[in-house]
């Protein structure tokens, strides 16, 4: 039988990268989708912004939206602080059985929980399932006609302090209008857009960083 895109993605981290080692899983990663097949991982350029926030925050509590194989996972996860955790949520279970796989073989078992299922059932029971109290960092990377609901429902839920940063991918492409449009023109938002490309193309894209002002 026909193995998927994500199968072929881990087979090629199994192969190349180092067991234990984040850093060759995130090479890896970049190199098959730049040399074997494009793949919707945030990629390195936009990636090395991504590190630059991580550091900057150096949050203990991370929520990824949108898990995918887990390249940004990794990369984020190997920047955090010991008792630092992410939780990532993700939709589909083939995904996340490869993210899963990605994971572990990164070695950040111990910092990731990838959590299955839609962001509207998970979001409301973070404080209750998982002890969270606020986010110190969100990472958008999900469906893009939800960064804007989704982003409301962890305003509702409380789960946003004054300071927590709001991290968005694909603003520009494919593209998350509606929720440019909140984070720019609320009051309750400081937002900056980091200009880059899509990942492993030409094409402009960017990352929006947004500050919670409470
Ligand atoms: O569509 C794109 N990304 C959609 C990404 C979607 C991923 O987020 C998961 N998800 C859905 N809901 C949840 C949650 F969290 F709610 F549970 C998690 C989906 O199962 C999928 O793995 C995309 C497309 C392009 N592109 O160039 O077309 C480039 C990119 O960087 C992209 O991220
Ligand atoms: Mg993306």
């Amino acid at each position: 039988t026909q193995s998927t895109r994500p199968q072929r993605l881990l087979h090629a981290v199994q192969k190349n990268a180092t067991r234990g080692d984040p850093r060759s899983v995130v090479k890896a990663i970049d190199n098959f989708c730049r040399q074997k097949e494009w793949a919707m991982n945030v990629g390195d350029e936009k990636g090395c912004i991504l590190d630059s926030v991580v550091s900057e925050v150096n949050p203990v509590t991370v929520l990824e939206l949108g898990t995918y194989c887990g390249y940004s996972t990794v990369r984020i996860a190997s920047l955090l602080p010991p008792r630092a955790k992410i939780i990532t949520l993700e939709f589909n279970p083939d995904y996340a059985k490869i993210a899963r796989q990605v994971i572990a073989w990164a070695g950040l078992e111990d910092k990731i929980q990838v959590v299955e299922g839609p962001s509207g059932e998970w979001i409301p029971k973070m404080k209750e399932q998982f002890g969270v109290k606020t986010f110190d960092l969100v990472f958008l990377d999900h469906w893009k006609d939800r960064y804007l609901p989704d982003t409301k429902l962890l305003e509702d839920c409380g789960l946003l302090r004054k300071g927590t940063i709001l991290l968005a991918d694909n603003v520009i492409c494919p593209g998350t209008p509606d929720y440019l449009e909140y984070v720019r023109n609320s009051p309750r938002y400081k937002s900056q857009y980091f200009k880059s490309h899509l990942e492993y193309t030409k094409a402009e894209d960017g990352l929006e960083k947004s500050v919670f002002l409470g």
